[in-house]
């Protein structure tokens, strides 16, 4: 999901600081705690020094020995309470974007999710947003602490003795050269680990989302080798990653020990000249040693930074999805609302840039109440015609208007709150019949819900359920039949008193029994209501005030069924054998 964008993104630091903006505060605070622990361990060392001062000038220790009991205490307790502080914040961070990811994925543009994973979406709200935890604390922390401690402590070893301070930064600055070339292989083996759990979730999401199919289809061992594939791939990367991240973390810790062993030999000769004491060599390997700790952490910060600001881009990648524009939930219609008029005017539209077009200038018009019928070959163009009103797509040119209002002038969710719409595959959503049921209008209460219930013909399914509405109907509403779930979808969009109902009938046939009853439901519909039905059985067709015979993304013709059967030859063949029932 790279995008041409992404060249022109902000800097990742840029972008983690914008994230980290409303926690500053706190993590001031753990700074400043971590700053503190490393102040006190900082004073160690010349304790250290005051104390072997005193022992060769045969003085009492227990002062300084007291003040060093009491440094590591502070040290120990500052630092944990520091440690805390800081991952409480790194945490809220987190949080922090997985509700930014969260709200604007749902907010997302149909056509962005045409393009995209649902499964590597998913990864970016779940693994990558982890990820930001370790860059808050470790990269940014870390390289604020353990940039100045470090500063502080080159600053105490130059106090001590600036030609050993020279030896320790010759030796430094050489590891800081070969780390120079590890750094940037950290960040793009870390972006590839990355990009492949994504790819693993979108795996994923695919096999779950047919796993029946998978199975009937005996695919699981291909499917298992695709989901091994892109698991091994991110395994590959994130070892890569491991690699040079190891390589980074030993070059500091090895410049450390060269540091420690060419201090020890060029401050023994100086030693052994008399330039300095044995108490200043032992505080300047103190430094040496204490110096571990800061440079430790600042390569971690650095090292983090890579794997964090890879995971930073995948999120703003989302981020930078097309999206429509946040809105507060709409009112649904109040009870009685006057049906809805709509017309489509020379519409054009494709799917996308590179596709060719759907519908090449469709134009019909449909009064306010009564039911229309879309026919047509499949792939004419029908169910489109609802996504366009949905506004999910946007046409390229022509109007569409409802209640003489073009829709782009309607408020997204004041559009969408006039129109109740029935997908053709009814998705239910996992959950309880309830919750399926509530979803388009949470507040309606009980009585509309009883009423509902029984014109979709859901009273005996919900009789013989064992808790009745509150029954959990499975991932997808897997333990409903397609019937059923028709039904439920059906109910659901009715439930919020439609002005426009949008009903994409399913291929499959119900019973008769139900077929009729959901029949006369939607005809009960269309008297109060503008109804819209793409039909695929002739029996829906009949009883439509007219229909609009589509074909190949243009209207061919529009009339009644009596119309209709006489006048076209499309329409004529199609009532013959699509709609597998005789002509009234
Ligand atoms: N999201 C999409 N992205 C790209 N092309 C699409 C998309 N949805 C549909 N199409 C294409 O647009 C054309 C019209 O699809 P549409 O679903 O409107 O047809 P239909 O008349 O409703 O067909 P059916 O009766 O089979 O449901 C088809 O060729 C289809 O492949």
């Amino acid at each position: 999901m790279r995008t041409a964008q992404q060249d022109a993104a902000p800097p990742t630091w840029r972008l983690l600081l914008a994230y980290v903006r409303p926690h500053r505060w706190a993590l001031l605070i753990g700074a400043v705690l971590s700053l503190l622990t490393g102040a006190t361990g900082l004073l160690l060392p010349l304790v250290a020094r005051e104390l072997i001062d005193d022992l060769s000038h045969d003085r009492t220790i227990t002062g300084a020995l007291l003040l060093m009991s009491g440094l590591v205490v502070a040290n120990a307790s500052v630092g944990a309470l520091g440690s805390y502080v800081l991952r409480r914040t790194a945490e809220s961070v987190v949080l922090g974007a997985r509700r930014a990811l969260s709200s604007y994925l749902l907010r997302l543009r149909i056509a962005a999710v045409d393009r995209t994973e649902p499964g590597d979406l998913m990864a970016r709200i779940t693994s990558d947003t982890t990820l930001l935890r370790e860059v808050t604390t470790d990269s940014l922390v870390g390289l604020g602490t353990g940039g100045l401690t470090l500063l502080a402590t080159v600053a105490m070893m130059g106090f001590v003795d600036p030609v050993l301070l020279g030896v320790t930064l010759a030796v430094i600055l050489a590891a800081g050269t070969i780390l120079g070339v590890i750094v940037p292989r950290i960040n793009k083996a870390s972006r590839q680990a990355q990009d492949a759990v994504g790819v693993m979730g979108a795996s994923l999401e695919r096999i779950l989302g047919a796993l029946r199919t998978v199975k009937a289809s005996g695919a699981e061992h291909r499917e298992e080798i695709r989901l091994h594939e892109a698991a091994e791939d991110s395994w590959r990367q994130s070892v890569r990653a491991a690699k040079w991240t190891a390589a980074a973390g030993n070059t500091a810790g090895l410049a450390m020990q060269i540091a420690f062993i060419t201090v020890l030999a060029v401050g023994g000769a100086r030693v052994a000249t008399g330039a300095v004491d044995v108490g200043t060599l032992v505080a300047f390997l103190l430094y040496v040693f204490y110096l571990m700790s800061p440079i430790q952490q600042v390569v971690g910060a650095i090292t983090q930074y890579q794997t964090g600001s890879a995971a930073l881009a995948r999120i703003q990648e989302a981020l930078r999805l097309p999206a429509e524009p946040a809105a507060e939930p709409a009112p649904l219609p109040s009870p009685g609302a006057e049906p809805a008029a709509l017309a489509f005017t020379d519409v054009r539209f494709r799917y996308a840039e590179d596709l060719p077009y759907v519908h090449h200038g469709v134009t019909f018009e449909v009064p306010a109440r009564g039911m229309t019928a879309f026919v047509g070959p499949s792939g004419a163009g029908k169910t489109t015609v609802f996504s366009l009103i949905e506004r999910f797509y946007d046409p390229e040119s022509g109007a569409i208007t409802l209640d003489g209002r073009s829709v782009e002038d309607w408020e997204l969710s004041l559009l969408r709150s006039a129109i109740g719409y029935v997908e053709q595959d009814a998705p239910v959503l996992s959950g309880s019949l309830r919750d399926n049921l509530l979803l388009g209008s949470p507040e309606a209460d009980d009585d509309a819900l009883t009423r509902v219930v029984k014109t979709t013909r859901l009273d005996g399914l919900v009789a013989r359920l064992p808790k009745g509405l509150d029954t959990l109907v499975g991932h997808r509403g897997t333990k409903l039949s397609g019937g059923e779930r028709q039904r439920v979808a059906i109910a659901r969009a009715l439930l919020r008193r439609p002005r426009l109902l949008l009903l994409d009938e399913a291929t499959s046939q119900l019973d008769a029994v139900n077929e009729a009853a959901l029949r006369d439901t939607v005809a009960d519909v269309a008297r109060t209501t503008t109804v819209l039905v793409v039909a695929h059985r002739l029996s829906t067709v009949t009883m439509a005030d007219r229909i609009v015979v589509m074909d190949a993304g243009r209207v061919r013709a529009v009339g009644t069924h009596r119309e209709l059967v006489g006048a076209d030859p499309l329409y004529a063949e199609l009532a013959a054998t699509q709609f597998l029932a005789t002509a009234e």
